[in-house]
C-alpha cells in the first residue's frame, strides 16, 4: 500500500505535468478553504510542490487560515506593481500561497502585453509547481466559472444541509450547460456520521442523473471535528496541528486519492495554458471587492 512518505520519494525523482484542482461548494461556509488548505498541506506532505491560490476574489481567507501576513497580491501582479514570484508566500506547512487580489482587477481587459505578461510569469514558476489548488469563492461569480473552466479537475465540496445540497445542484447545473464543465469530484464534508458523505452523494447523484449531464465522482467525506475548528482559530491546518485528528485523517485518505488523479500529458499540462484558459474567456470580469 501506497504511504504518503514512498511518494514523496517517487515524485522527487520525477516531475511531471501540473495538476490543477478549482475547489468549489455553491454554499457559502460548506469548508472550501478548510478543504482546500488541508489538502493542500496534506499533498505536499506526499513531496508534491503545491500551490494554493486564493481564488476567493472577494473575502480571500486562506492567508488567514495560514496565519501568514501578504503585503502584496494577485491584484499588484495585475496592475505590473510586482512580479508574481514577489507575492508568492512559504507557508511553515510546506505550500506555497498566492494571496488572493484586492482592489478590482479585469483579466478579460488585460492588455495584449499584460496577458503575456501574466502567462510568462506562470511559465516561470511552473517548474517549482506540481499541483496548483484554487480555492474559488461561493455562488456562481465569473471567477468561479473562470477557474473551474481552466482547472483540471472540480472538487465540488458539499454538506448536510439542504441550501449546500441545491447550490451545488444549481452550480453544476449552470457550469454544465453553459460553461461546458461537466465532471465533478464530490466531497462531503462535515459528515456526523459516517457514511453521511455516501448518503449525500447518492441524492446529489440521483438528481443530477435525471436532469443534467454531468458525470459525479465521490472522493470521500470530511468528518465534522472540532479539532479543525481549533486549528482554524490556531491559524494552522488542521493536518499539521492536530495530525492524528479524524479530519486529518480523511484529509490524507483524499490526498492519497488526489494523487492519483491524472495529470494532462504534454504540453497542455503546463501551468501557462492554465492562464491561457484562464484569461482567454472574453466577456468575463475578474471582481475583486476587497
Ligand atoms: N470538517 C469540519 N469540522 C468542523 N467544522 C468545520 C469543518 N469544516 C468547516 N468547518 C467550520 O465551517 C466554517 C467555514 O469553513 P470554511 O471557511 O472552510 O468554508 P468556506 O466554504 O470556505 O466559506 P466561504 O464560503 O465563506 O469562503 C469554519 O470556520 C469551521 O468553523
Amino acid at each position: 500500500m501506497d504511504s504518503i512518505q514512498s511518494i514523496g520519494l517517487q515524485r522527487a525523482a520525477n516531475p511531471g505535468p501540473v495538476q490543477v484542482i478549482a475547489v468549489t461548494g455553491g454554499k457559502g461556509g460548506v469548508g472550501k478553504t478548510s478543504v482546500s488548505v488541508n489538502l493542500a498541506t496534506a499533498l505536499a506532505s506526499t513531496g508534491r510542490r503545491v500551490m494554493l491560490l486564493d481564488g476567493d476574489l472577494g473575502l480571500a481567507n486562506v492567508d488567514v487560515f495560514l496565519g501568514l501576513s501578504p503585503r502584496y497580491t494577485m491584484a499588484h501582479v495585475l496592475n505590473g506593481e510586482r512580479t508574481l514570484e514577489e507575492i508568492i508566500l512559504e507557508s511553515p506547512h510546506g505550500i506555497q500561497v498566492v494571496p488572493g487580489a484586492s482592489g478590482v482587477a479585469e483579466l478579460a481587459n488585460l492588455s495584449a502585453a499584460g496577458h503575456l505578461g501574466l502567462v510568462q510569469a506562470f511559465s516561470a514558476i511552473s517548474s517549482r509547481v506540481d499541483t496548483l489548488i484554487v480555492d474559488t469563492s461561493a455562488g456562481i461569480a465569473h471567477s468561479v466559472v473562470q477557474f473551474t473552466q481552466a482547472a483540471q479537475h472540480v472538487l465540488l465540496v458539499v454538506c448536510d444541509e439542504p441550501a449546500s445540497m441545491t447550490d451545488a445542484y444549481a452550480l453544476a447545473k449552470v457550469l454544465s450547460r453553459n460553461h461546458g464543465v461537466n465532471k465533478f469530484q464530490v466531497v462531503a464534508n462535515m459528515a456526523r456520521a459516517p457514511g453521511e458523505g455516501a448518503g449525500l452523494f447518492e441524492k446529489l447523484q440521483k438528481v443530477t442523473s435525471r436532469f443534467l449531464d454531468v458525470t459525479l465522482e465521490y472522493v470521500g467525506e470530511i468528518p465534522e471535528d472540532p479539532y479543525l475548528r481549533r486549528s482554524i482559530r490556531e491559524q494552522r491546518p488542521v493536518v499539521s496541528a492536530f495530525p492524528a485528528s479524524p479530519a486529518s485523517r480523511a484529509f490524507k485518505k483524499l490526498a492519497l486519492k488526489a494523487d492519483k488523479w491524472p495529470v494532462p500529458e504534454g504540453p497542455r499540462g503546463n501551468l501557462e495554458f492554465f492562464v491561457e484558459r484562464l484569461v482567454r474567456r472574453p466577456q468575463v470580469r475578474l471582481e475583486v471587492v476587497k
